[in-house]
């Protein structure tokens, strides 16, 4: 089992520490380009399936490094046993280690051996595919129109009430694939414990035709189970007798004695178990509102995307496998250009939640200050992600990538194919034009000289021309996909979870537990009980106290 070695004991690590102080300032993109020909050919890398629709490509060669570099980025792979954690995750070894548990959510999108998948032996994974089969009937009979409401009615509206892992997933994917919605029924997603949050939902909810899918792994989260709570009032100022609940609200969860406890009958849980991270869990009972959006079968294309990626991560030797390239160039500039950030940019508009929702996928998992064995770690790990849909980041905040002070690495996303080719295809030529635009100024900027010929007469105004001048360098990769399928979204959320493994595991944390999201429930739970009077308010700091006070004093 990886110990959780710090990283910079590696050889490997030295030696790109040694390289960078050697050789960054002669790592420029134009020179890099200029020098080989084949740079394009020799730096991308495909991935492709029996599916046509389902291929990605990876360029990386608009990244800051030369063979020399790449090599020891690989020897770091190499040395901190990338493979080895791999197959041991595969291989359903406990590696969340802090949690003693295995992390199998690869196993969701192709079930175990006796099901014919992965020969895993963990409670639940022969389980799989009953709760699929659930799935199936279940989506299926409320799409259909088959599930009937209390008073007889069809649903026509869900509403999924979750938090993190049980929200983002679920949204950012029927986002996503909207385009394979029937859209009979309208869906809301319910995460913020801002009652706000709910009360703008039910108002345009019926009780009669609403379903409320209450997503929780441990049906303990505060958010979830008090807005679940208002969600069954709500419904029941209408529907009165607390039998009809039955018809209108369902579980997912690990926990089933806390979903009975609430009032939600068992078969009306869908379960899933606590080998499935959070923030990994879309692809198990926490996708059904996904399954009821875009129809099971497409559900099950999302997972046997997922599950080729899953196939390419473990058999691609480590120079062809994007998932590892990827985590390569990110810990390049992370730990050794000092960049804090990481972009993740979107061409398509059915994207736009997707840096959102690996914000929570890697800032959660790899946001650590501790190696497995406890050590504190002197290097950077996980970066911050941020990012939003091109091209409306265009006019937002590239201004700062491409002049501001700071290094940000980006990872521009598009697909060859648009499943909106209105007015000809027009829409989708200037979308694109912008996606390769973008790189490329970002990698080859504008020289001086040339901003002095654009200008003319105006020249001689030396601040203008200084205003107008990109330096360029600027290290992007650019992700090509065919179409946005729900086997390529699958295959592209497998790519970028792999990405966040092999980075943890080079810095030899432990990318599966999330302890830091603890602190901050207690300390709110401990307040709450203070809140109804100022002289309950003890055992804080003075600017604590003082806006407790200042809200006790001004509330009605
Ligand atoms: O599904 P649950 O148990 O309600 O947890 C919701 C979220 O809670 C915390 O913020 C973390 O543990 C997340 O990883 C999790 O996704």
């Amino acid at each position: 089992m990886a110990t959780g070695q710090l990283a910079t004991q590696y050889k490997a690590w030295k030696q790109l520490e040694q390289l960078h102080a050697s050789k960054a300032s002669k790592l420029v993109l134009k020179d890099l380009f200029a020098a080989d020909p084949e740079r394009f050919n020799k730096l991308s890398v495909e991935f492709k399936t029996a599916k046509p629709d389902v291929s990605i490509l990876l360029d990386y060669s608009k990244n800051l490094v030369d063979e020399e570099v790449l090599s020891s980025l690989f020897a770091l792979a190499r040395e901190a046993e990338v493979e080895k954690f791999r197959d041991e995750m595969f291989a359903g070894q406990h590696i969340n280690t802090s949690e003693d548990r295995s992390v199998l959510h690869i196993a969701l999108r192709n079930p175990p051996v006796s099901q014919g998948g992965y020969d895993i032996k963990e409670e639940g994974v022969n389980e799989v595919q009953g709760v699929l089969n659930h799935m199936k009937e279940f989506s299926e009979s409320i799409r259909s129109g088959a599930w009937k409401g209390y008073t007889g009615k069809a649903i026509d509206t869900v509403v999924n009430i979750g938090i993190g892992g049980s929200d983002l997933g679920p949204v950012m994917v029927t986002e996503a694939l909207k385009h394979y919605s029937d859209r009979k029924l309208t869906l809301h997603f319910v995460s913020n414990i801002d009652g706000t949050d709910m009360a703008e939902t039910v108002r345009v909810c019926n009780p009669e035709t609403t379903l409320f899918i209450v997503a929780s792994k441990t049906f303990t989260t505060q958010e979830t189970i008090t807005n679940a709570e208002s969600a069954k009032a709500w419904f029941l100022e209408t529907a009165k007798d607390p039998a009809h609940v039955a018809k209108h609200f369902v579980a997912l969860s690990t926990n089933t004695e806390g979903v009975t406890a609430f009032g939600i009958a068992e078969a009306n849980m869908f379960q899933f178990w606590d080998w499935v991270g959070g923030r990994y869990s879309l692809w198990s009972a926490i996708g059904l509102s996904i399954a009821i959006s875009i129809g099971f079968d497409n559900f099950q294309e999302l997972l046997n995307g997922a599950h080729e990626m899953d196939q390419h991560f473990k058999t691609a030797k480590l120079e062809e496998n994007l998932p590892v390239i990827l985590a390569l160039v990110g810990v390049w500039y992370n730990d050794f250009y000092g960049a804090q950030t990481q972009a993740l940019l979107p061409y398509d508009q059915y994207l736009h939640k997707f840096a959102d929702y690996f914000q929570q996928g890697d800032m959660e998992s790899n946001g650590k200050t501790v190696t497995k064995d406890g050590s504190r770690v002197d290097y950077q790990t996980g970066p911050i992600i941020w990012g939003q849909s091109g091209t409306n980041g265009q006019h937002a905040f590239y201004q700062l990538i491409h002049q501001g002070t700071k290094l940000i690495p980006c990872d521009f996303l598009a697909p060859v194919q648009t499943l909106n080719p209105i007015a000809n295809g027009k829409h989708h030529e200037i979308l694109l034009s912008n996606f390769f635009a973008q790189p490329e100024a970002l990698a080859f900027g504008k020289t001086e000289a040339e901003v002095v010929k654009e200008l003319g007469a105006q020249s001689s105004n030396a601040a203008l021309v200084k205003s107008k001048i990109f330096e360029g360098n600027k290290p992007t990769n650019s992700i090509m996909f065919q179409k946005l399928t729900p086997g390529t979204l699958g295959a592209l959320i497998a790519l970028y979870e792999h990405k966040i493994h092999v980075q943890g595991a080079i810095w030899g944390i432990n990318s599966y537990d999330q302890m830091g999201v603890e602190l901050g429930k207690v300390l709110a739970k401990a307040i709450l009980k203070q809140l109804p009077s100022p002289a309950d308010v003890t055992g804080h700091d003075s600017s604590t106290t003082g806006l407790i006070h200042f809200y006790q004093k001004h509330r009605a």
